[in-house]
């Protein structure tokens, strides 16, 4: 192991510690409390567990988060009628449905939904064109967490060219978008699974961004020597929770490389925080 550790993890806590503060002083300017309200259908035991960490993570903070748990026999009807009060409900600021939507869910309408001045995912169509046009309300979650995780580690992406492997349109095609915008201003290269010679591409990169969900797909001579290598896989494996990248043989090429667990994930999660704190802000006008 040679590369240098970005611990997303104690960088998740120490702005949760910053949040609490913010947090704190707005409640006392305001008498509001910061309000997610969370949506969970069916029972998938990962959605299960995340929707539980997000709301453990909102108490540190002194955001109030109510859960709204639905049965895996949900009627698309049923969630848009939770969807449209919780959109209509003044105390609720911040709006989370929980993916994957079980089968008989058309995700896209149901993302429609929820008010773009709640959607605290930035999924909503609104909300992706804001962020395309340059002027976002929200950011999404994952890619905000990438760009943070970078910023706090000193690690500047003026000029540099990152690649991106994936694109998602919660992860890759936004992150790229951002990456390459006035401010982070790299250059970006995004590829896919239908990308000719993904090595020759990613050995390019002075920062490879990896988000596709196959565990372990990066390997040693995929990746530039001193490369910062970030990855947003989450995989549940046999050997436990594994990301995109072979973290033990590309530990010992990269530059900096993130864990999986203890990376990209618990920003994410904080990263919901600050957007659930900035909705309530804009209710509330402070
Ligand atoms: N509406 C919606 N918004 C989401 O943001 C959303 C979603 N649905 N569905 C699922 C994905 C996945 N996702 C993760 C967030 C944090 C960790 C995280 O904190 N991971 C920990 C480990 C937690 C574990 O043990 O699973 C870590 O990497 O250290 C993982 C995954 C958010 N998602």
């Amino acid at each position: 192991m040679t590369a240098q550790l970005l611990d997303g993890k104690s960088l998740a806590k120490q702005i949760r510690a910053e949040l609490a503060e913010q947090v704190a002083k707005f409640k006392s300017e305001s008498n509001v409390t910061p309000t997610l309200a969370a949506v969970l259908v069916g029972d998938d035991p990962a959605s299960d567990v995340y929707v539980r960490n997000k709301r453990r993570d909102c108490t540190e903070v002194g955001i109030e988060s109510v859960l709204h748990r639905l049965g895996a026999d949900t009627t698309q009807t049923e969630l848009l009628a939770l969807i449209e009060k919780l959109n209509s409900d003044p105390q609720v600021h911040g709006i989370l449905v929980q993916l994957p939507l079980p089968n008989q869910i058309d995700t896209e309408q149901v993302l429609e939904a929820i008010a773009p001045c709640k959607d605290v995912d930035a999924f909503h169509p609104e909300n992706v064109g804001r962020l395309v046009q340059g002027r976002p309300v929200f950011l999404p979650c994952t890619p905000h967490g990438v760009v943070e995780l970078l910023k706090r580690n000193n690690i500047s992406t003026a000029g540099k060219h990152v690649v991106v492997v994936g694109r998602s349109d919660i992860v890759g095609k936004p992150l790229s978008i951002m990456l390459a915008q006035k401010g982070a201003d790299a250059t970006v290269t995004i590829c896919h699974s239908r990308t000719q010679d993904l090595p020759a591409v990613t050995l390019l990169a002075d920062i490879l961004v990896v988000a596709i969900g196959r565990p372990n797909f990066i390997t040693a001579d995929m990746v530039r020597p001193g490369a910062v290598v970030v990855d947003v896989g989450i995989n549940r494996t046999d050997a436990g929770l594994v990301g995109d990248v072979d973290f033990d043989a590309v530990s010992k090429v990269a530059g900096h490389i993130t864990p999986v667990p203890g990376g990209v994930g618990p920003l994410t999660r904080v990263m919901l925080l600050i957007n659930t704190l900035n909705a309530a802000r804009t209710a509330t006008k402070l």
